[in-house]
C-alpha cells in the first residue's frame, strides 16, 4: 500500500492519498496542472513537504535509492545513461524475455538506444521499471502516442503487475485507459486532486 500524507511541492498539495496493494489510481488534468510535479515528489526526486509510505515504511526514513527502487518512477521521457539498451538492465537475458510482451523484438536488447522510436523508448523504460520488481509504480503517460494494439499490451502488463500486488499511480490524458485499469480517478485542479465520477 502506497500512502501520501500532506504531500506538498510548488503549487501542488497538500495531497493525501492511499493506494491499496494491487490498486491503480489515475490522475488526469490539464497540461501544466502539476501531475508530474506530484509524481516526482512521491518519487522523492524534488524537495517537498509531507511524506509518503510504502507498506508502512516512510520514505523519509530510508535512503532515497532504496525508496526509488521500491517506488519506481517512469517519466514520460526517460533518461538513458548508456548507448546500448542492454546496459540499462541488471539482467539483460531476463529483460529480453519480457520484450515481446511489450510488442518489442527480443533482438532489440542489443540495439543502441538511438535506434529506438519514441514509443519503443517508452516501452523499454517501462520494462526496465518492471524488472526492478518494485512494490509501486509511478507512471507518467505510459501509453501516450502508442497504437491501440501496443496500448493493450501495456495495459495487460500493468494488470499483471497489479495482480501481483503492485500499487500504481497513473498519470494519463486517456480517460478510457483510466476507466479500464484504475479503480479511482482524480483530476488535478488548482493543486488538488478532485475525485472524478467512475
Ligand atoms: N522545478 C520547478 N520550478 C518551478 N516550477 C516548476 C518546476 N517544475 C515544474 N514547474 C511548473 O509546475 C507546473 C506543473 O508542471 P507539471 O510538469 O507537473 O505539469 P503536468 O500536469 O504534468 O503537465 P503535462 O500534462 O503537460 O505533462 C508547470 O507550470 C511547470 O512549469
Amino acid at each position: 500500500m502506497l500512502e501520501l500524507s500532506g504531500l506538498r511541492r510548488l503549487h501542488v498539495g497538500p495531497v493525501d492519498l492511499r493506494i491499496e496493494s494491487g490498486e491503480c489510481v489515475s490522475v488526469q488534468g490539464r497540461s501544466g496542472s502539476g501531475k508530474t510535479v506530484l509524481l516526482r515528489a512521491v518519487a522523492d526526486l524534488d524537495p517537498h513537504e509531507g511524506d509518503c509510505a510504502l507498506d508502512g515504511a516512510g520514505c523519509s526514513a530510508m535512503p532515497a535509492p532504496t525508496w526509488r527502487k521500491r517506488v519506481t518512477y517512469v517519466p514520460a521521457d526517460s533518461g538513458w545513461w548508456a548507448d546500448r539498451i542492454r546496459d540499462h538492465f541488471g539482467d539483460p537475458v531476463q529483460a529480453r524475455s519480457l520484450f515481446p510482451a511489450a510488442g518489442l523484438s527480443p533482438e532489440a536488447i542489443d540495439w543502441p538506444v538511438s535506434r529506438l522510436s519514441t514509443g519503443e523508448r517508452q516501452r523499454v523504460a517501462l520494462l526496465r521499471a518492471l524488472t526492478l520488481e518494485g512494490r509501486a509504480l509511478l507512471l507518467d503517460e505510459p501509453t501516450s502516442g502508442l497504437d491501440l494494439e501496443t496500448r493493450e499490451r501495456i495495459e495487460s502488463l500493468l494488470q499483471a503487475r497489479m495482480a501481483r500486488g503492485c500499487s500504481i499511480l497513473l498519470v494519463t490524458h486517456d480517460p478510457e485507459l483510466a476507466r479500464r485499469i484504475a479503480s479511482r480517478s482524480f483530476r488535478m485542479e488548482a493543486g488538488q486532486l478532485r475525485p472524478l465520477e467512475p
